[in-house]
């Protein structure tokens, strides 16, 4: 491109067109982190990666990826006009938003927002978790009864984890069987399997989003947007009209209009379409990632059944069955938040965590990063290295254990991100691992279906690795 060629960091020979996508495809066709790891091998811990008409920077080593994306200059998104497609053809909503504004008022209300109607609350989420876990566990119980004790993990926990969501942004629940909520997972699922190979390429060629709208999945895509914001948008009309809001605000759609009606409407970042932004990026953010890494815990407790016998004994111990476990108890389940850490570390949910860019020409070191770089954090790499984790395929929750058996944190383990893009989730997310997963151990033995091979742990690829649908024959306790 354009780039001054001195000083970029080093990597493979560039070719005309389509960068290095030859020499990425050649060191792991499938699994892109594996092929950035291969890559860093020879060409270091931050090299130069050329997306067809792409300039990107690959970040390999911990070290590295602690340095750079704590800076500010760092702390931009990425951002093609095809992820604008999902909101409006417009830059809103707060994953990628433009860093420093509008990204600090938007992010400063969701946290706000999600502190007084979310997480920060135990007394307000817990009910809700609660009643999606007695729906999960009867819905279970069930299922096992009429399938000789065989259950399907088919992104099970997603429904469920949406709903969570769902009750954060809209301050109440669905039923399951509620048609709204299963037109809402439906959506969501087909929007995030659209996201196949061909859409992935529009990373490299975004111009190719206006030639090939279908064989890039967008078609599908646009549908399933326009959708799923008109069902947000629906709420939101129905929340102004009822007016409570004024008085009463009960969820974030609430606080959302309340600011809407304090702001001048021709310079604020509180308008409609950015609330429908906003609801939109919650629920893609929140809701594969979470259920992937409950998912991914059950299928490697079913591979590791001494794992999951220590799991069961410390959690009979400490939580009383038919409740949730509260702080003081969760304080008490090293062996769980150990086996959690290791989950995180093992699937590695968002193998390249959520791309930065270089808000402004930048040297670091003996670099230089110019502005407008994609920066891509190899979180997948550095959490499979070697040369720190000891057998770095081998799940071991005693990694995260101290010599007296209590939780020990590693500070490589970054699942949720880096300084000021950090996930604005992470509190929920912690809060509904920890207690899915205690709930389900109470209730529930997870065993190989026998006579079967055992799931395998070779993740679907896409920007979240989700387990493929595997099979456990459930024993009740
Ligand atoms: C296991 C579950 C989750 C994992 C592993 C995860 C991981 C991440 C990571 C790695 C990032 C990028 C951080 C960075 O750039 O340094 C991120 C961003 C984000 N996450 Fe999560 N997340 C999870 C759950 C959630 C949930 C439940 C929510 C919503 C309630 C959420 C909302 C967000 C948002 C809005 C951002 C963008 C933040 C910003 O750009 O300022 N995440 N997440």
């Amino acid at each position: 491109g354009s780039f001054p060629k001195k000083n970029l960091p080093p990597g493979p020979f560039r070719f005309p067109v389509i960068g290095n996508l030859i020499q990425l495809a050649m060191a792991d066709s499938k699994e892109p982190y594996v092929a950035f790891s291969q890559l860093g091998k020879k060409y270091g811990d931050i090299m130069s990666i050329q997306l067809g008409s792409v300039y990107a920077v690959v970040l390999n080593s911990f070290e590295v990826m602690e340095e750079y994306l704590t800076k500010p200059e760092f702390s931009d998104r990425i951002y093609t006009p095809w992820f604008a497609e999902r909101t409006f053809n417009k830059r809103l909503g707060v994953i990628f938003a433009k860093y420093p504004e509008p990204w600090q008022v938007l992010r400063r209300f969701s946290l706000r927002s999600l502190r007084d109607f979310g997480f920060g609350k135990r007394n307000r989420m817990h009910p809700v978790i609660e009643s999606e876990l007695k729906s999960i566990v009867n819905e279970m119980k069930l299922n096992v009864k009429e399938n000789n004790g065989i259950h399907t993990f088919d992104c099970y926990f997603t429904l469920s984890i949406l709903n969570v969501l769902w009750s954060m942004l809209a301050g109440t629940r669905f039923e399951h069987s509620d048609p709204r909520l299963v037109k809402l997972i439906k959506l969501v699922r087909e929007m995030m399997s659209s996201c196949n190979f061909g859409n992935s390429i529009l990373l490299a060629y975004p111009e190719w989003k206006e030639w090939f709208p279908d064989w890039t999945g967008l078609t599908v895509q646009r549908k399933c947007y326009n959708a799923l914001n008109q069902f947000f948008q629906e709420f939101v009309d129905e929340r102004r009209k009822v007016e409570l809001y004024k008085t009463n605000p009960e969820n974030l759609v609430d606080e959302f209009l309340r600011e809407i009606d304090a702001h001048d409407e021709s310079d604020s970042e509180f308008t409609d379409q950015q609330l429908v932004a906003l609801m939109n990026d919650l629920f893609i953010a929140g809701s594969e990632t979470t259920s992937h890494t409950i998912s991914w815990c059950i299928l490697y407790l079913i591979l590791n059944p001494h794992v999951q016998k220590k799991v069961q004994e410390e959690v009979d111990i400490h939580v009383p069955k038919g409740r949730l476990p509260t702080v003081e108890d969760e304080a008490q389940l090293h062996y769980l938040r150990a086996v959690l850490a290791e989950t995180h570390r093992i699937a590695s949910v968002l193998p390249l965590m959520v791309p930065r860019a270089a808000e402004r020409d930048t040297t670091c070191g003996n670099y230089f990063i110019p502005k407008g770089t994609y920066v891509i954090a190899n979180l997948h790499g550095m959490l499979h290295n070697k040369d720190y984790w000891k057998d770095p395929d081998t799940f071991k929750p005693e990694r995260f254990l101290d010599a007296d058996g209590k939780f020990k944190a590693d500070v490589r383990l970054k699942p949720f991100g880096f300084g000021k893009r950090l996930c604005l989730g992470e509190p929920l997310a912690s809060l509904s691992l920890i207690q899915y997963v205690t709930v389900l151990v109470q209730n529930f033995s997870f065993h190989p279906v026998p006579n079967e091979p055992l799931p395998s742990v070779d993740p679907v690829v896409g920007v979240t690795n989700g387990p493929q649908i595997f099979r456990s024959l459930i024993e009740c306790r």
